[in-house]
């Protein structure tokens, strides 16, 4: 497991992070969402040593990053790094030597990957030859051809069409069922919604939020319920301790507080109350979605 714990990174007197911490656990998908400027690329540079920390520290199973630890991990940089005028194939399996691989073993990785990524026709291409889709595709070749203990990628899946979204998300799934954590930002959070296990949300360089998808919605949705009756339901207007978020004729979504003072779950009286003016169609919690979640938490 990767733990990033309270780092802080200041570039003259703008504080960029301020204390960062969370964890990338082995096997799940980790996306890491936040707004432009709000310290992704930043974070991730200090996970990979690129850039110092100011303060706080960044541990693997417990123990400080070193620098050949650091040989083991899979980045994909924001700018991306690879060399318009080689041969695909050829500066895959480059980036698998410089890891320290065998020639043979690098060879082997790369024709792999290439197959994975549907980019095996192209190995012997230009970099610049291709698509920029395709030389993303190739990007994410690069930083897996070592076999990486850990993957950091930054905006792996920007600028990709849905089916090259769904071949890189296949490589990289399989990875994580290996055991490998990955950690990857982005900014399209629908995207994020069907790909990640785990979130972490920065805003203004502070973490706002962070944990399992499924638990981070129960903690941001339990307040919202949506009711269909069979005729208007302009009558919630008047029941205490909701607020009326939507009403549609005989449809409603509301908000409501926990408990009230007896103890009774609002939600329940609420129910009651419908029961006792006719049909209840629907009486539903509504699960935020991840775009409410993160407008919510920064
Ligand atoms: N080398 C640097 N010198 C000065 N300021 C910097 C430097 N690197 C980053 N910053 C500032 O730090 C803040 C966070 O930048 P960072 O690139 O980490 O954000 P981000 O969340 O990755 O944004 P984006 O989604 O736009 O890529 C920004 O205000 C940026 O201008």
């Amino acid at each position: 497991m990767l733990t990033v714990t309270t780092i802080s990174r200041s570039f003259g007197d703008h504080r960029v992070l301020d204390d960062v911490s969370f964890d990338v656990r082995p096997g799940r998908m980790t996306g890491f969402l936040g707004a432009n400027g709000s310290g992704k690329t930043t974070t991730m540079r200090i996970i990979l040593g690129v850039l110092a920390a100011q303060g706080g520290t960044v541990t693997w199973h417990g123990k400080p990053v070193t620098q050949p630890l650091r040989q083991r991990f899979g980045y994909m940089p924001e700018e991306r790094g690879l060399y318009p005028k080689m041969k695909v194939g050829e500066q895959i399996s480059w980036f698998g030597r410089l890891h320290g691989l065998s020639q043979a073993k690098a060879n082997r990785n790369t024709e792999r990957l290439l197959e994975q990524l549907d980019l095996a026709q192209r190995a012997n291409d230009n970099l610049e030859e291709l698509s920029l889709g395709n030389q993303q595709r190739a990007q994410v070749a690069a930083a897996l051809v070592h076999d990486p203990a850990l993957l950091i990628l930054d905006e792996p899946f920007s600028g990709l069409d849905p089916i090259a979204v769904d071949t890189v998300l296949r490589v990289l799934r399989e990875r994580a069922a290996d055991g490998v954590p990955v950690l990857f930002s982005s900014h399209q959070l629908a995207l994020v919604e069907r790909l990640c296990d785990d979130l972490v949300i920065i805003s203004g360089g502070r973490i706002a939020a962070s944990g399992g998808r499924e638990e981070l919605r129960e903690r941001y949705g339990t307040k919202r319920w949506e009711l269909v009756v069979d005729s208007d339901a302009g009558w919630l207007r008047d029941v205490p301790g909701i607020r009326l978020i939507s009403l549609d004729g005989p449809k409603a979504v509301f908000e409501l507080a926990e408990h009230t003072a007896d103890g009774e779950r609002v939600d329940q009286r609420v129910l009651r109350a419908a029961l006792e003016r006719g049909e209840v169609r629907g009486f539903t919690p509504v699960v935020p979605s991840l775009d409410e979640i993160f407008k919510e938490a920064i």
